[in-house]
């Protein structure tokens, strides 16, 4: 985890003002200013429902706001096309699992470099030209602890190593920011654990902003915590801070994750 950075304008990658998603009349999000510091981990917290997943689908341009901006660098990138903004340096890594059995972790880090907004796949290159990022497909994928398994199908892998793959994907944009959803979700404990670990390894350096139910891993990597309720920002600050929240701890009750 990284120092909190000195306040200033500069050092936030990511701003939301007044961030607002209507779907026919709900408001699932609702008038969200986010404001994520360069080189911090961010999470963003709520009960089910709270908006979380629409949030990250404005953010990597899923979706369309009904209203609001975002800002990255300084710059408007509010309706952007999901292309667009990971070819800005914006690396989603998603909830579902989006790998293809029958090739390798090598041939699928291939593909994404081969590809130039790294969210495709671009299966008509020839392998000699995708063998040119060979070497840089490997340092990925050691990168995530999976080299040794880069000529594997992924057909054979344990869930675990699918999600660290999926890491290598989102690396392979040499991203300035990482969205992670729900990056330990369906994971049993040793898994949760190796993940946190290898979150907090590939976060040096790095802006991470992550989703995750599992408050032990909320807790383990997060410099700063947004919590979400019904759309709407309640509370923002230090992991501590929020978890002795008397708002969060009202919003939590009755779920099981708290
Ligand atoms: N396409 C859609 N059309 C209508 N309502 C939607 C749509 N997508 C999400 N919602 C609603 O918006 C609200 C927020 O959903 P969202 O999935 O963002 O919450 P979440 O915090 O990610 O929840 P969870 O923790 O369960 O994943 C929910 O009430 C959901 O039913």
């Amino acid at each position: 985890m990284s120092a909190q950075p000195a306040v200033d304008a500069t050092d936030v990658v990511l701003r939301t003002h007044g961030l607002t998603k209507v779907f026919r009349g709900f408001t699932a999000v609702d008038a969200v200013d986010l404001e994520v510091r360069r080189g911090t981990v961010h999470a963003l917290v709520g009960p089910n429902g709270a908006g979380k997943t629409t949030l990250f689908n404005l953010l990597s341009g899923f979706l369309k706001p009904t209203s609001g901006t975002i800002e990255h660098e300084g710059r408007d990138i509010t309706g952007r096309q999901p292309e667009e903004i990971a070819h800005l340096g914006i690396a989603r890594s998603f909830q579902i699992t989006s790998l293809f059995d029958k090739l390798t972790a090598r041939q699928h880090l291939e593909l994404a470099l081969g590809s130039p907004t790294g969210i495709g796949y671009r299966f008509w290159r020839s392998e000699k030209r995708l063998a040119r990022f060979e070497g840089r497909a490997m340092e990925l994928l050691d990168e995530v602890g999976m080299a040794d398994q880069a000529n594997r199908e992924v057909g054979h892998f344990a869930y675990g190593q699918k999600r660290a793959v999926e890491l290598a994907l989102a690396l392979a944009l040499d991203p300035s920011l990482m969205l992670l959803d729900e990056p330990t979700a369906g994971m049993g404990v040793e898994d949760v654990d190796r993940t946190i670990a290898l979150i907090a390894r590939i976060a040096r350096g790095r802006t991470v902003v992550f989703v995750d139910h599992n408050m032990h891993v909320v807790g383990s990597l997060a410099d700063r915590v947004t919590v979400l309720q019904q759309g709407a920002v309640l509370v923002e600050g230090s992991y501590d801070e929020v978890r002795t929240d008397p708002k969060v701890i009202t919003a939590y009750l009755g779920q099981s994750h708290v």
